[in-house]
């Protein structure tokens, strides 16, 4: 037979196969061809020397995303983009840099320990978009794991916890951190319910940048450096993965800066929970389980956030207070009453979300409150064990003020600075203030203008303040005074044997 007659032939029974495998895919039925995929698949698998493990991007009863899915995407993107022929491109972090990742139907091999593997990844469209109601439901996107059987043991022991180990290390490094809030929002039914959403996390600060004693900045430093190397720590010692924070001090001495400055030396996500849009407990549960691991939990000021006593008052009957009312402030008392009632937190509802059981799952979590007010809150909700850290943010001393002045004037001294130094000593301003006076207002304004713009704030500061101390001394010498005259009063009364009772006198016997 000559070549010619080969390439014939060859041609002739390639176009009939694919004729054969047109007909097959057009008019087999769907259902049958599904049968016939998995039979054939189960009789390559009895002869061929290999074996797959199949991940699948969506798994369990709701559908939710795999985090082993993720991990396998993030240790082959970081692995695959010198050797996969199609790469998709996704811009991450501040739109500076790109990540890449395999492209569908894409494969490409690893090596672990001289052993050869094989990951494909894949996306099955759904066969015929008008069977279905929801056509982008039936799109599956797995990865396929190809390697020799006799690795089986080591690969399924070792390689996989390998890869998702490593892919959540590179997923962390890319990730574009997030702060969340809670935000109240109607579902379908007009239920209110509070949801997370989020926006990129962007703040600046950092611990470097943050005005503070450097003994006491660097412990609070090691601390959280701590807790997030702890893992294996606090497993052994039969305790969740958690830390709570109480950051205390008056307005402006930088409680969020120092959050802020947390998130950032940690790299987690933060969570900003408003208490007062919460219902109830069952939901500050549910918003606790939404929340992940590698994350901070704020809630600021939680002196005013609520009614945490514990006890609910008592609710008024409603004809009893309505009576009399006309209907247009009848309907916004309903309002304000439906808002006031919106949140029925507890303290015990708090106290669960910080240490009951459910805040175990998940692990890996800060949690820090807030108040300008700490006499105020409930001992109960702020005892070593719940917040174990209590930190007092207080004004400005001079180390805090030389990190200002580093920030906003890049200067590390002056002969200024002593002065500065005997009014911060003597004067009490909050570190929000200090930085507005160095903060230079115009391109006129040098360093030095700005430092005499802080002394002069700090002079007026301590003159108010001197002037608030005398008046006080005055006002409680008065008071002192009018109290000495009453008991003066009184023992005289009781020397004669009477006691006052308003127009009557009465003798001490006949009370
Ligand atoms: N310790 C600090 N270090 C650096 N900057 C600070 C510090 N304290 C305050 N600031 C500056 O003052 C501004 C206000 O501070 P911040 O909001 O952190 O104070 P706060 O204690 O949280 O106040 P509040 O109790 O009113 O919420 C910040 O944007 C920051 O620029």
């Amino acid at each position: 037979m000559s070549v010619v007659e080969i390439y014939t032939q060859l041609g002739s029974a390639m176009a009939g196969l694919m004729f054969v495998w047109a007909m097959y895919e057009r008019y087999f039925p769907y259902q049958l061809q599904a049968y016939v995929q998995r039979y054939s698949q189960k009789l390559v698998a009895l002869v061929s020397p290999y074996f797959q493990i199949i991940f699948d991007e969506y798994t369990g009863e709701d559908l939710r995303r795999s985090d082993v899915y993720a991990a396998i995407q993030s240790y082959l993107s970081a692995n695959s983009s010198m050797r996969a022929k199609k790469l998709k491109a996704d811009v991450v972090k501040d739109s500076k840099s790109v990540l890449l990742t395999m492209d569908d139907h894409e494969e490409v091999t690893d090596d672990f320990n001289g052993i050869k593997v094989s990951w494909t990844s894949i996306k099955n469209n759904p066969k015929n978009n008008s069977y279905t109601f929801y056509p982008e439901l039936d799109e599956r996107r797995y990865f396929k794991l190809i390697v020799h059987r006799r690795y089986r043991e080591i690969i399924v022991k070792s390689y996989i916890d390998h890869v998702i180990k490593e892919g959540k290390a590179v997923s962390v490094k890319n990730r574009q951190r997030k702060l969340y809030t809670n935000n109240p929002s109607k579902n379908w039914y007009g239920w209110r319910a509070t949801k997370w959403s989020h926006v990129v996390f962007e703040h600046p600060a950092s611990f470097d940048t943050l005005a503070m004693a450097t003994k006491k900045k660097e412990e609070i430093k090691n601390d959280l450096i701590k807790f997030s190397k702890g893992k294996n720590y606090y497993a052994k010692i039969g305790k969740a993965w958690k830390r709570g924070y109480l950051l205390y001090g008056p307005p402006g001495t930088g409680k969020s800066t120092m959050i802020a400055a947390m998130a950032n030396l940690l790299n987690y996500d933060v969570y900003d929970l408003e208490l007062t849009t919460v219902k109830d407990n069952s939901e500050l549960r549910k918003l606790l389980i939404e929340t992940t691991g590698k994350s901070i939990i704020v809630i600021e000021d939680i002196d005013c956030s609520l009614d945490l006593t514990g006890q609910r008052k008592p609710k008024k009957g409603k004809d009893e207070d309505d009576e009399g009312k006309d209907p247009i402030s009848k309907k916004k008392k309903e309002e304000e009453e439906e808002s006031k009632k919106s949140s029925e937190v507890t303290l015990s509802g708090l106290l669960n979300f910080i240490d009951g059981i459910w805040s175990a799952c998940g692990g890996e979590r800060i949690i820090v409150f807030t108040t300008n007010y700490v006499e105020k809150l409930d001992p109960a909700l702020i005892r070593r064990g719940r917040m174990d850290k209590h930190i007092e943010m207080s004004y400005c001393c001079f180390e805090a003020f030389k990190v200002l002045a580093q920030n906003y004037l890049d200067i590390e001294s002056h002969e200024l600075f002593a002065k500065i130094q005997n009014l911060l000593e003597e004067t009490k301003m909050t570190p929000a203030d200090v930085a507005e006076n160095l903060m230079p207002k115009s391109e006129n304004e040098d360093e030095e203008t700005c430092l005499k713009k802080l002394i002069a704030a700090l002079e007026e500061a301590r003159k108010k303040a001197e002037e608030e101390a005398k008046l006080k001394a005055e006002q409680e010498k008065e008071k002192a005074t009018e109290e000495e005259e009453k008991e003066k009063e009184s023992g005289k009364i009781k020397e004669n044997g009477f006691i006052s009772n308003g127009n009557c006198k009465l003798s001490e016997d006949s009370v």
